[in-house]
């Protein structure tokens, strides 16, 4: 039987610890402060905000929506998120990816407070991250959950071969620097990889962050190998689906993160923590 890495449970632990420090922090007048920024209307981004709106509400984290328009100028986002740099409610700011055409993303990121950055995405954060220097500062949150997510089922990393399929600024890149921080042996494999293959057959952990149903299945891997499945994808019949395909019963494959229930609810319990670990370092 393969053997699925539950994504629910370890998410439930790291939710327990954080609503435990969120009490702490309350006994000494202190509110953790969460703004989300969401511009436009994509179905997907409008589902995510509302699922981490809402455990936030259950951790008992302040949390402020801003919803703006699709059309709304770069200058007065820019505007937005200066005000949420100097508001003393808030701690932790996210801007919700992806950001309508018009608006430079990057520009966006570098104008909030890197020490209010939740998601790890502003380059002074990237940076620490590349230089592995001492924390604390925020990391990318899928990235972190993921690694938090290995560890929870001892899965080890020190020395391993690992694959990550993907190279984006959210998922790939910080979490191969994760990975290479921690020991691992990483290869960063994309579009453009040749010999896909070759790199798979050597690999103890595949990490897929491509966001294409139906991308891999069993026989692509070598026996034993450890999958983690960052895809959020629609299938042909509407059902949400990872990039991995894999049988109850499957030859290589010794154990993998199903979607859903794998890697997404650590998504959201590493923002929650994060967002709670952040308004303790500004003590
Ligand atoms: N600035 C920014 N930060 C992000 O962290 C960020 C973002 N932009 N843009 C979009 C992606 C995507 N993302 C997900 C979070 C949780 C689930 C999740 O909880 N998924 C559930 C299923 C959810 C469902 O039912 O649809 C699961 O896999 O079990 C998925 C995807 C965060 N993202």
């Amino acid at each position: 039987m393969v053997q699925l890495i539950d994504g629910r449970k370890a998410a439930q632990t790291v939710n327990e610890a954080t609503k435990q420090r969120v009490k702490l922090l309350k006994q000494r007048g202190i509110i953790p402060g969460l703004a989300v920024v969401l511009v436009g209307h994509n179905q997907a981004s409008e589902r995510y905000v509302r699922m981490k709106e809402k455990q936030a509400q259950k951790l008992g984290i302040y949390s402020v929506l801003k919803q703006l328009p699709e059309d709304i100028s770069e200058v007065a986002l820019l505007e937005i998120i200066s005000v949420l740099n100097h508001d003393d409610r808030i701690n932790a700011i996210l801007v919700q990816s992806p950001l309508p055409a018009h608006l430079d993303e990057t520009k966006v990121i570098a104008t909030i407070d890197p020490n209010k950055d939740v998601d790890g995405f502003h380059p002074v954060n990237v940076g620490k991250l590349y230089l592995n220097l001492p924390g604390p500062y925020p990391v990318a949150c899928t990235p972190r959950g993921v690694m938090t997510l290995l560890e929870f089922n001892q899965i080890p990393v020190k020395g391993a071969n690992v694959v990550m399929i993907g190279k984006s600024s959210i998922v790939g890149k910080p979490l191969a620097a994760l990975l290479l921080n921690e020991g691992a042996t990483v290869s960063v494999l994309h579009s453009q990889t040749r010999d896909r293959q070759d790199f798979l057959k050597t690999a103890d952990i595949v990490i897929s962050a491509v966001g294409k149903a139906h991308f891999l299945n069993d026989a692509d891997f070598q026996p034993q190998t450890t999958v983690i499945d960052v895809g959020q994808n629609l299938d042909e019949n509407g059902q949400l689906v990872g990039d991995v395909d894999y049988p109850t019963e499957p030859t290589n494959i010794r154990s993998i993160t199903p979607v859903p229930g794998g890697v997404g609810p650590m998504t959201i319990a590493t923002l929650m923590q994060q967002t709670v670990e952040m308004s303790e370092w500004g003590l």
